[in-house]
């Protein structure tokens, strides 16, 4: 979880530097496209001036151009601003820079029609229109400066350059500059790739786009292989399918300070992790740290409750008891060990345990089946007032029931994936699929939150962009992309670790919202730890291993 900003709050943070005479907007705008083109000689050290010649192919020998050569598409706003930037920049190092512009420069914002300016003295700008001539192979990079945090609507007539952007990217595959040369050259995306939302990392495009692309015609966006933001990451670089869009990304420091940040630092997060592990328990007893309750479903679908068992009594709580019915004890009890058992006889047999006032925290869904007395141990749970979370069945008992849904409370945490956040917000999740048509576009963190709103409770919504938000409307993001990416939690019964993790975390006494953070947060850590290869039962098994690098 790193800071994620929305266009707005970056925006912000731009104009109270600005007014508090920190800097100029020119200033920043140059510190931006200075930015751009440190992070290009960083990935490609073979680019920077002191490297020597630029790798030439035999067949481009005898052209005209001796060094480096660039592309740079510049847009109608300050994105093309920096655009311009960079193409001084990069001419003042001796590359040969070939710029395009989409748009009228006579309505430049005022910074980036200085820069248009400076750039007039140095070379040339060509319009970017459906009759411009653009060629990329034999260029050692591709700048896109079309458009940024600002755009608001689809792109229009630009999709051969997009083809041919989106193409360079696919075609190159690794980062290497030498194995893409002469015809893939990177692509690098200023702040974000164009016809992306900042907010939300969806395309922004119509209905006539959305039949181009059913056509597999042009795309509605341009990639990039290196994506060059400012001061932080935006929501868009982590949301959706922004990880996929932009490559790899890094932000550029542009010198100025803010205290914006909608979620968790990693500090806060080993911080977290370090009272979830085992330091704390130097002193009480089991008790003092917990004890969860697991339910499971009848004979032969106790796995998914057992694997949230292991995971609750693995991230720390002091005791966790698995409920199953009577027929399943015998085949609960050959699999458990650490883990109590207890038979629970329907409804009644659940409220006699639930007088133990010792159990704090309840986990119930995964396996459970969807009967009416799954409904009824869950009402049973939700009238109990324990810190609980309801995943799996659970949730699509739920979304059935009207009356369960008005039972739920502060202290629940719900954890659905896309398709059960569908049956419990149906009207949500069909905005979050409709076309976006304009920017800022409804996100994943929009829905989240006026999901927790309306349930009442902390809800955690699945994915490799995970979304978790409380009632209050904080909100977190544990984007499993770039450093991060572990597309191998995508396996049967991940799901069900997770859900215990953070039943272990409640009954640790973590508060809903930070159990659901540090959950997620914790899950992908075991996932990168272990690697490819894992299967859910690795999950639990490689939190010692991640506490102990934590330093636990
Ligand atoms: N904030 C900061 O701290 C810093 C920001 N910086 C840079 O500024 C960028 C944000 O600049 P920005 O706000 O000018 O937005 P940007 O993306 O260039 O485009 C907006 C223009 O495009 C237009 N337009 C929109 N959609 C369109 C479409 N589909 N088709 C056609 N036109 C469309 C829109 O026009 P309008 O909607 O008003 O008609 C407007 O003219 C940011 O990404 C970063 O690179 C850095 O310099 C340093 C610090
Ligand atoms: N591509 C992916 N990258 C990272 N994490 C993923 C990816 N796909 C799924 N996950 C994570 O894996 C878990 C899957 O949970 P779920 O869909 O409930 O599966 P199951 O029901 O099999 O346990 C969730 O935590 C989800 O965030
Ligand atoms: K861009």
């Amino acid at each position: 979880m790193t800071e994620l900003l929305t266009a707005a709050q970056m925006r912000a943070i731009e104009q109270a530097a600005i007014a508090s005479g920190e800097v100029t907007g020119l200033e920043l705008m140059e510190r931006a496209g200075r930015g751009v083109v440190e992070a290009i000689f960083e990935e490609w050290p073979e680019l920077a001036p002191s490297w020597g010649p630029a790798p030439k192919p035999p067949e481009f020998s005898g052209q005209d151009e001796e060094g480096h050569r660039a592309v740079v598409l510049c847009g109608p706003g300050n994105n093309g601003g920096d655009g311009f930037v960079v193409a001084r920049l990069l001419k003042e190092a001796g590359w040969a820079v070939e710029v395009f512009l989409y748009g009228d420069a006579e309505k430049l914002p005022p910074d980036a029609k200085v820069n248009y300016e400076r750039w007039g003295e140095m070379g040339e700008v060509l319009p970017l229109t459906p009759q411009a001539s653009l060629e990329l192979a034999h260029r050692h990079i591709v700048i896109d400066a079309m458009f940024g945090t600002g755009l608001a609507r689809p792109l229009s007539g630009l999709g051969p350059f997009l083809r041919d952007i989106c193409d360079c990217v696919d075609a190159g595959g690794s980062l290497q500059l030498q194995e893409r040369w002469p015809f893939s050259p990177p692509v690098v995306a200023i702040d974000i790739p164009s016809g992306i939302c900042a907010d939300s990392g969806r395309p922004i495009f119509d209905e006539a786009a959305a039949e181009r692309i059913r056509r597999g015609s042009s795309p509605v966006c341009a990639a990039a292989n290196l994506t060059v933001s400012f001061h932080a990451r935006k929501l868009g670089h982590a949301l959706a399918l922004g990880g996929f869009w932009c490559g790899k990304v890094v932000c550029a420091d542009i010198g100025i300070s803010s205290q914006a940040s909608r979620t968790l630092p990693r500090s806060e997060l080993v911080k977290m992790a370090n009272e979830s592990g085992s330091r704390f328990k130097r002193n009480g007893h089991k008790y003092s740290h917990g004890h969860a309750v697991i339910l499971s479903g009848s004979v032969g679908k106790g796995g998914a409750a057992r694997l949230a068992a292991r995971a609750a009594l693995r991230v720390g709580a002091g005791a966790v008891t698995l409920g199953c019915p009577p027929a399943a004890v015998i085949e609960n009890a050959a699999q458990l060990n650490a883990i109590m058992l207890r038979a629970v006889k329907g409804v009644d047999g659940f409220n006699a345990a639930l007088e133990d006032d010792r159990i704090n925290a309840l986990c119930l869904g995964p396996g459970m089946g969807v009967s009416d007395e799954s409904r009824g141990l869950i009402e049973a749970g939700l009238k109990s007032g324990r810190a609980m979370v309801l995943d799996a069945d659970a949730l699509t008992l739920i979304g059935r029931d009207a009356l369960l849904f008005g039972m739920l409370h502060e202290k629940c945490v719900l954890t659905p994936h896309g398709g059960e956040f569908a049956r419990l917000f149906p009207d949500l999740a069909e905005t979050l699929a409709a076309p976006a048509t304009t920017g800022p576009a409804y996100s994943k963190v929009d829905a989240t939150r006026e999901a927790a709103k309306r349930a009442g409770c902390t809800v955690l919504f699945k994915g490799p962009d995970t979304v978790i938000a409380d009632p209050s409307g904080r909100c977190s993001i544990n984007a499993s992309v770039y450093e991060r990416s572990a597309p191998w939690l995508a396996t049967a019964g991940s799901g069900d670790v997770l859900a215990g993790f953070i039943t272990g975390l409640l009954a640790r006494g973590f508060a809903p919202m930070r159990a659901a953070e540090t959950g997620a947060w914790l899950h992908t850590e075991c996932a990168l730890s272990f690697g490819p290869g894992l299967i859910a039962e690795d999950l639990p098994e490689e939190l010692p291993k991640v506490f102990r690098a934590l330093g636990i």
